[in-house]
């Protein structure tokens, strides 16, 4: 996808989805789950035949005591129970049965939020210029995968759940309506209110899975920082960030605990009291003759056997399951949501495209050290620059920074006058071109991708741009402008892929190309005909050099030198600094190329 510019990356903190994030995660989820009906329909046949015992444990029982042992027919009663036997060893077959079925939702499920996740990653690093942002990608993968396997477990966990409770539910009130009277009110009322507590349990369980993330988040920084921490002697402050991070955990999970409390009241009213009340009032019936004592017991076998268990398994690991799913699903919604374009549209005209780096600052994290400090620069419009300077000197900092990818710690960037932070997204992306060194080609036609970012060009505008960057006969080789490219990743080079998207920002209406070592995979003379194309194009050229030629071309050298940096021709800095010639001299091996 293509290369271009927007606004700076927002950083990733953890926050606990909002009710409008757990409707989109809803929302994420019935799109994964719409071609799944057919699945389900054999799922559902099969927990009719699963639900069987369930259905029918009270009346055997009652049938076995009644019918068998009560009235001196042990065989008869034997024989009842063995049929119940019978019963669970169907419920198994369908159980085993069901398996691949349940892999035919959940497999489906995982590849369209890959998809989407992939789809969403990509649309973003195009949108914004960036580098794809792979540990991200990779992060949420496994987001994904734990989506996957919550669905599956809530599958094997919560549909048996239910359907259970609905057969036992069924079997009592057809045994004994006057014992179902005794058991439903206590048992309805649980129901009713669990969905209630979920929704405070719920709260408490994200709680405690943000909190978890926020001590990995701290850890992680402290960590990667420890040069730093133990350079400006930061132990009690890294260690005081790592500890009120690990003590809101504690405390969340304690909350959590706390809320179990719930969990057993519910199992209470839900199961036990409706077993005290059959106990109570169905002794004294069966003294009536109101019930016999088998029904009683199979009751009472509902009851214990099937909806305190089911009850149990609701309010604890199903709940839990669910907890860890809405979160997840909150977290893929937002990160495959589309990217919204900000309320404030920003500054829409430009009065001209000068660059001007003014007492620029930046460093990755507020206590590292800066990566530039200080640095300030005039790039007029017209203008051809090189950055050089050893590897890791921050080189490909600036060049974001002068894209307005990143924000500055000090200091700013302008464009036209204007802070480039504060220039519109449609304008900067229209005006600043900025080409990563890893080059983004869409699965789609040559045409799509070359005009990805000037749609309205002409056949003969394509022409003239892969004529001068010299992609001709690429173009060609590809099947011509309509020809489809099927698999980038594969069926293209790192080379081709770069000489496509110069094409692309070369028939762009972007006025400012900066070229982060975008041209590193072409050979020495493809590169120079690439340079050449953007420094006879009207507009500003900044080249991250990468090849002492890329400097020798341009009209003129920055040499960043840790915190120095110095600015001049080619010959200038040749001559009067001692760094560059230092550099120029590691640049050419003798036979290399200059
Ligand atoms: N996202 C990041 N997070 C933390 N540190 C970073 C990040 N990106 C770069 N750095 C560090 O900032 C410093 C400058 O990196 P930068 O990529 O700007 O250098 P460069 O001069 O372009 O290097 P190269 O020539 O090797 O591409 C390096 O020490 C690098 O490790």
């Amino acid at each position: 996808m293509p290369s271009t510019t927007a606004a700076p990356a927002a950083p990733t903190t953890p926050e606990a989805p909002e009710p409008s994030e757990s409707s989109d995660g809803l929302r994420l989820l019935r799109s994964g789950l719409r071609g799944s009906r057919a699945p389900a329909t054999r799922i559902a046949g099969w927990s009719v035949l699963e639900a069987a015992p369930a259905l029918v444990s009270g009346w055997v029982t009652a049938a076995a005591l009644d019918r068998g042992f009560l009235a001196d027919r042990p065989v008869t009663g034997v024989a009842w129970l063995a049929l119940l036997g019978v019963l669970y060893l169907v419920r198994a077959v369908a159980e085993r049965a069901m398996f691949p079925h349940l892999a035919d939702i959940v497999e489906p499920l995982r590849d369209h939020l890959v998809r989407r996740l992939v789809g969403a990653t990509l649309a973003e690093a195009a949108g914004r210029g960036l580098a794809l942002d792979s540990a991200g990608v990779s992060r949420l993968t496994r987001q994904v995968e734990s989506v996957r396997g919550l669905v599956g477990t809530l599958l094997r966990t919560a549909r048996p759940l239910a359907v259970t409770l609905l057969a036992a539910i069924a079997g009592l009130a057809t045994l004994s309506p006057v014992a179902a009277l005794l058991v439903l009110p206590p048992l309805l009322v649980a129901l009713a209110v669990f969905p209630l507590s979920l929704r405070a349990v719920m709260r408490r369980r994200r709680e405690v899975i943000i909190a978890e993330e926020r001590v990995s988040v701290e850890i992680g920084a402290v960590l990667g920082a420890t040069r730093d921490v133990a350079a400006l002697g930061a132990r009690e402050h890294a260690a005081g960030v790592v500890g009120a991070a690990a003590r809101e955990y504690t405390s969340a999970g304690v909350a959590v605990a706390r809320f179990g409390v719930v969990r057993v009241l519910i199992v209470l009213l839900g199961g036990h009291v409706p077993m005290l009340a059959l106990l109570v009032a169905g002794s004294l019936m069966v003294a009536d003759g109101g019930i016999t004592a088998g029904a009683l017991v199979g009751a009472v076998t509902y009851v214990t056997g099937h909806l305190v268990p089911a009850l149990q398994t609701l309010t604890g690991s199903v709940g839990e399951y669910w907890a860890q799913l809405a979160t997840t699903l909150a977290r893929l919604a937002t990160a495959t949501a589309p990217a919204r374009e900000p309320e404030s549209a920003g500054i829409e005209v430009l009065d001209g495209t000068g660059l001007e780096a003014d007492r620029l600052t930046f460093g990755y994290g507020p206590h590292a050290e800066p990566v530039l400090r200080d640095l300030s620069l005039t790039i007029p419009p017209g203008d051809h620059l090189a950055v050089v300077g050893a590897s890791g000197i921050g080189k490909s900092t600036l060049a974001s920074l002068l894209a307005g990818l990143r924000t500055p710690g000090g200091g700013e960037v302008r464009i036209g006058g204007v802070p480039v932070g504060e220039v519109g997204r449609r304008v900067r992306s229209e005006t600043i071109a900025f080409v990563p060194q890893e080059a983004y080609v869409f699965a789609g036609t040559v045409r799509e991708n070359l005009c990805y970012l000037n749609p309205a060009a002409e056949d003969a505008d394509l022409a003239s741009s892969a004529r001068a960057l010299g992609a001709t006969e690429l173009v060609e080789r590809l099947g011509g402008y309509d020809a489809e490219i099927d698999d980038p990743a594969t069926g293209l080079s790192s080379g081709e892929r770069q000489l496509l998207v110069l094409v692309r920002v070369h028939l762009s209406p972007a006025r400012v190309v900066i070229l982060d070592e975008a041209t590193c995979h072409l050979d020495p003379v493809a590169e120079a005909r690439a340079e050449a194309a953007f420094a006879t194009r009207p507009g500003t050229l900044v080249v991250v050099a990468h090849r002492l030629a890329s400097a020798y071309r341009a009209r003129r050298v920055l040499l960043l030198d840790g915190s120095r940096a110095a600015l001049g021709t080619h010959a200038e800095l040749l001559a009067g600094n001692r760094e560059y010639a230092g550099l120029v001299g590691h640049w050419s091996p003798p036979g290399g190329e200059a």
